[in-house]
């Protein structure tokens, strides 16, 4: 028996530990979490709450097509369809999506390269690359205000091997086997961004 309970706790958990880093500003970001592969179902946060609240109706149950699974009168985040693709092209359990200005700073910088890698940095074991000359490669997109071409571009830049899409002035999307991995993977890709920065003060 699937206990989405159980599910829902592990989200809002670590929703308060995003949000306790101002990773919400604005009611920006948006998370999911797979409860269930046959058929496909998870949670996602409601579409324009405060996501540094912990209340009741912070999540709706959809399917593998991101519509609501019982009738309800909230509305399920305007990004469901970046979650699903996530869970559809990958074996991902948890996805996450926040808006920092350091993700941004980068996304603008490195957009006419449409990607950026990130190098010599021990935080890239957050990834499971363990070699002495490991890379980690984000790709870049546009931020199309359209969904579908937001989507369709989105759908082309996920990869097994990256764990994240960035789009340009706008975010970044992160994802991992559980709740657990995302959070990781998202951390380290903002260590990465802000190091990235930082960096190019002085150089
Ligand atoms: C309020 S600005 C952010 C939104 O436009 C969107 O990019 C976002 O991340 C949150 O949308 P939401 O529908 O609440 O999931
Ligand atoms: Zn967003």
């Amino acid at each position: 028996m699937i206990l989405i309970e159980n599910y829902w706790d592990q989200l809002a958990d670590v929703k308060d530990e995003l949000a306790s880093r101002g990773w919400f500003p604005g009611t920006s970001g948006n998370l999911s979490i797979k409860v269930d592969e046959n058929p496909r179902r998870f949670l996602v946060t409601a579409s324009g709450i405060d996501k540094t609240k912990r209340t009741e109706e912070d999540f709706i149950l959809v399917d593998q097509q991101g519509q609501p699974v019982y009738q309800t009168e909230l509305r399920v985040s305007a990004e469901t369809s970046l979650h699903c693709q996530v869970y559809e092209q990958t074996d991902a359990g948890c996805c996450l999506h926040i808006h920092t200005v350091d993700n941004n700073v980068i996304s603008e910088l490195y957009a006419e390269q449409g990607y950026i890698t990130f190098r010599n940095q021990e935080l890239i074991k957050a990834f499971g690359i363990w070699d002495q000359d490991g890379e980690i490669t984000l790709p870049i997109i546009e931020n199309h205000a359209n969904m579908e071409l937001l989507t369709q571009a989105f759908a082309q830049a996920i990869s097994a091997e990256s764990y994240g899409v960035l789009i340009r002035n706008h975010g970044i999307t992160v994802w991992g086997k559980d709740a657990f991995t995302a959070k990781k993977h998202l951390e380290a890709f903002e260590f990465l961004c802000s190091y990235e920065l930082k960096l190019r003060q002085f150089a």
